[in-house]
């Protein structure tokens, strides 16, 4: 039997280095916002995957109004934001209540390859927690001192979402108190001594940041006229 599938599209964040009042999972690209892209990306992987959409308590009004203004139906659920994506994915996590896995994505990554997500839960079934990564491309600097030194960037891999577990495990995981280690929710699980499995990305995937980043989502959409 097929074990339920959720994802947690975490969209919690104030977007600060975007330097927007809106909130960048807000801001439209290609005349739709940001999340309502990401949220097509899993509903068009699995119709009946179940989404648990995190967002900030202040801007869930807001949503609701978005979702009219652009006629958006795909079926979801809302969860309170927290104070880091910590905390709001913790809180998501409150709305899986059977046995499954549980992807957790970042509402800002709206490019992500169906191939990726469909790989993503269909390893997890096995290994218990996944997490694509793409190559690093340029050359690594480490900071020592006051000084610097060049380290072997095959030692190194950029880590994407959707990072994909058990249920169970997940859950657990998120009992820890927190630490600002915390960056992603495979550093949580791995903080319970479990393995971590890495599987192929994709490059498009990136997590709109920066101001400079909505230019390459704008290129992005050209080009792949999603
Ligand atoms: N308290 C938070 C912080 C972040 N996120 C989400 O986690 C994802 C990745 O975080 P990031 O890109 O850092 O977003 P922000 O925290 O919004 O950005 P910034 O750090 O620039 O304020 C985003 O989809 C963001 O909305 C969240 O759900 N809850
Ligand atoms: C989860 C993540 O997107 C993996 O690259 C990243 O760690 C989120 O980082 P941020 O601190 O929320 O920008």
């Amino acid at each position: 039997m097929n074990p339920m599938k959720y994802v947690l599209i975490v969209a919690g964040g104030k977007g600060l280095r975007m330097g927007c009042e809106l909130p960048k999972q807000f801001l439209p690209i290609g005349g739709k916002p940001v999340l309502m892209r990401t949220i097509e990306a899993f509903y068009a992987y699995s119709p009946e995957i179940r989404i648990i959409l995190v967002l900030p308590c202040n801007q869930q009004a807001y949503w609701n109004e978005l979702c009219l203004k652009h006629g958006f139906s795909i079926p979801h659920q809302i969860a309170d934001g927290g104070e880091t994506r910590f905390h709001s994915v913790k809180n998501g996590l409150a709305f899986v209540t059977t046995p499954g896995l549980v992807g957790v994505h970042d509402g800002v990554r709206p490019f992500v390859a169906q191939e990726v997500i469909a790989r993503c839960y269909s390893l997890a079934a096995g290994k218990q927690a996944v997490i694509p990564v793409t190559d690093v491309v340029e050359t690594v600097r480490h900071l020592v001192g006051e000084g610097s030194e060049t380290v072997s960037r095959d030692a190194y891999k950029l880590v994407q979402t959707p990072q994909v577990f058990d249920a169970d495990l997940l859950k657990q995981a998120y009992e820890q108190p927190y630490t600002s280690h915390f960056t992603d929710d495979a550093s949580v699980v791995e903080a319970l001594g479990k393995p971590v499995y890495l599987t192929e990305g994709n490059r498009e995937n990136i997590k709109i940041t920066t101001p400079f980043d909505l230019k390459i989502a704008a290129a992005l959409l050209d080009s792949c006229s999603i």
